[in-house]
């Protein structure tokens, strides 16, 4: 069984996967972990974030692994935990550069998909493109305000500028970022985390893993 979260920056995707995995006893994978995983390792290389070839050279000679479970994801390199330094704000400037490569798309892509069934997959495309095929599809949304006020809980940075950082990674996310026409769209503003993951549950088309 796969399920899949996909929705705007910080609309709770990673929250509600790791919640919706948790209880069903499955592990989640965030895609967006991988972006960054490959923007990370750019960045330490010195390349050009729009070099493609030179991008992906460096992920496919690298002993990359991706720790995929409920209550969290990690990401390996060896044995150098990397899951600490995917979200400084060098990566969270440069990852739209990357995940923008066809040719880095197809890599996540192609570790994605070599994942044993059931999980749970949260991202941008996973219902579009990733997983069409997926037995439920779910898509968050909610204003940027709320999601900027949840983040501020997070960060020591001010509301208005968390605020307009996010409307400006829609913007860059809008070609890879829409509900698959299958999917069941969540607005999550109304709502707490806890009821997020039950509503995504109760629409399961079955409780089974
Ligand atoms: N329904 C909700 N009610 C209250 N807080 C929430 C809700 N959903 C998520 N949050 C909080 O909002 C913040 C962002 O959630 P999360 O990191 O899961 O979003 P995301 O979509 O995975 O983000 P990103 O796009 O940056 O990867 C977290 O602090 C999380 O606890
Ligand atoms: N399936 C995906 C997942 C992520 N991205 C992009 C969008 C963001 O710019 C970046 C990091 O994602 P996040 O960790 O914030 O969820 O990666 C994408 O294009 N497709």
């Amino acid at each position: 069984m796969i399920v899949t979260i996909d929705g705007v920056a910080a609309s709770g995707k990673s929250s509600v996967a790791s919640g919706v995995a948790r209880a069903l006893g499955v592990p989640y994978v965030s895609s967006g972990l991988l972006y960054r995983t490959a923007t990370l390792l750019g960045l330490e290389a010195g390349l050009h974030l729009s070099d493609a070839a030179s991008l992906l050279a460096c992920l496919e000679k690298r002993p990359l692994r991706l720790e995929a479970l409920a209550e969290g994801n990690r990401v390996w390199l060896g044995d150098r935990e990397l899951t600490g330094d995917l979200h400084s704000s060098r990566v969270d400037q440069g990852v739209s550069v990357v995940a923008a490569l066809p040719e880095v798309r197809a890599w996540v892509d192609a570790q994605l998909r070599a994942l044993p069934e059931p999980f749970v997959a949260e991202g941008r495309d996973m219902g579009t493109n990733v997983f069409p095929h997926a037995d439920a599809k779910f898509y968050l949304t909610a204003s940027p305000r709320v999601r900027a006020e949840r983040r501020a809980q997070e960060r020591p940075e001010d509301v208005p500028a968390i605020e307009a950082a996010l409307v400006e990674r829609d913007r860059r996310d809008t070609v890879q970022s829409a509900p698959a026409p299958d999917a069941r769209v969540i607005d999550t503003g109304p709502l707490t985390l806890d009821g997020v993951v039950g509503t995504v549950l109760a629409a399961l088309p079955t409780r089974r893993a």
